[in-house]
């Protein structure tokens, strides 16, 4: 079965989102998500110049093979761009294998090791009070996990809280960065109310997480774990920036709390380091930023054998094709540990119908063949890319932080 076509889709209902399609000689096609949020043109043109031509005429069920000539024929390996746009081609070609074989795809994996995938939501609010009112709808509507984050006094911007009440958040929200303020003293001292109003109205049961988003040293980072321990936490995520993983060392010698990583990593060489020392407890390395199926389940076979778990990324930047095939993953993965679930606009989902399906805080990825995720061309062409990039973040004195 050969490649006879490839293009790449760019659409924009409510936010940019870069899909490959591959197009068979025997007359099946399969996806890939591409999206690298506020960067999706690099991944454009990166498929477009360079990787569609050499795909051309090639077999499309040798995807091992076809994923290591696109790794290592690139010669400057790893990066978001690259990886991003092999996961694509990776992606594509699973869903044509598995639609070749006539299954979903968990099974061409090896079948489920569950039943469901349990998911987190999103709560979010400009103070606690208006925090805990969205946790209560998450609760409600059968969530058994939710990351909470809210804003802080003194604070104007924080991450994860949406501009205006009752809009949704999205993280690239203007054409150029938005200038974001950062005190971290303000963060430490009033984010472990937020964890102990969340426990003291929901109790014991329901799973509470929360994203750090990369803006503590590890000092800081193992100060908060260590502060919030009574409240049981299901995860920190990205307490401190992992491109200093021995950082992770001092963090874990101060705290229990369990610890996330990886949305930004694009390769196992990102996190080896964290995973061997059993530094952090989840890998949230996705498929459409790491590489796709094929390299990801290295990432996860590796994570197995130090009793890390999966809590991939899920957030609204991944379309619905990576959250399809991620769904298969997590079907499958023996290590599974949690899926973040950011709901998608009503038109995205008009524009990439899709077999995956939420009941009571879990979701399945459906029986259809393949991952289970297509895109209605015709729709996509309505929406043209709008440029959109991710904030910055600047201390309150000036100086350039992490956002
Ligand atoms: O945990 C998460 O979902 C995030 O940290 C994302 O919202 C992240 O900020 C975006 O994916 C950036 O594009
Ligand atoms: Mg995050």
């Amino acid at each position: 079965m050969k490649i006879k076509e490839a293009r790449v889709i760019v659409t924009c209902p409510g936010r940019n989102l870069v899909t490959l399609k591959i197009v068979t000689d025997e007359g099946l096609y399969g996806i890939g998500d591409a999206t690298l949020n506020g960067r999706e043109l690099a991944v454009v043109a990166y498929l477009e110049e360079h990787v569609i031509p050499a795909l051309i005429g090639r077999d499309a069920h040798r995807i091992e093979d076809i994923w290591q000539y696109l790794y290592r024929g690139a010669y400057w390996r790893r990066g978001p761009v690259t990886m991003t746009a092999i996961a694509a081609v990776d992606l594509a070609l699973w869903d044509i294998k598995a639609k070749a074989a006539n299954m979903p795809l968990y099974q061409l994996l090896g079948g489920k090791s569950r039943e469901q995938v349990m998911v987190y939501g999103h709560a979010t609010g400009k103070d606690i009070e208006s925090c805990l009112d969205e946790v209560a709808r998450h609760v409600e509507l059968g969530y058994k996990a939710v990351r909470v984050q809210c804003g802080i006094p003194g604070i104007p911007t924080t991450y994860g809280v949406a501009k205006r009440e009752g809009e949704r958040y999205e993280p690239a929200d203007s054409d150029l960065p938005a200038e974001h303020v950062w005190d971290t003293a303000k963060y430490l001292k009033y984010v472990p109310k937020l964890f102990a109003a969340v426990r003291e109205r929901f109790g014991d049961d329901l799973h509470i997480l929360h994203d750090v988003h990369h803006r503590l040293t590890p000092i800081e980072a193992g100060r908060l774990g260590k502060s919030v321990e009574e409240f049981n936490l299901f995860w920190l995520e990205d307490c401190t920036p992992a491109e200093n993983q021995e950082g992770f060392r001092l963090i874990r010698q101060h705290t229990t709390t369990p610890l996330a990583v990886g949305e930004v990593f694009n390769s196992i060489h990102d996190c080896r380091e964290l995973i061997q020392e059993q530094l952090i407890d989840y890998i949230r390395a996705t498929l459409v930023h790491a590489g796709g199926i094929t390299h990801v389940r290295r990432i996860a076979d590796l994570a197995a054998l130090y009793h890390v778990r999966t809590g991939f990324h899920g957030a609204t930047d991944l379309s619905p094709v990576c959250m399809g095939a991620a769904l298969h993953f997590d079907t499958w993965v023996p290590n599974f540990g949690i899926q973040e679930h950011m709901p998608h606009e009503e038109r995205i989902d008009e524009v990439f119908p899709h077999a995956y399906r939420f009941e009571d805080g879990h979701f399945t990825p459906g029986e259809a063949p393949g991952h289970g995720v297509d895109i209605n061309e015709d729709l996509a062409a309505r929406y043209p890319y709008k440029r959109a990039s991710l904030p910055v973040n600047r201390l309150v004195d000036g100086t350039l932080w992490h956002w």
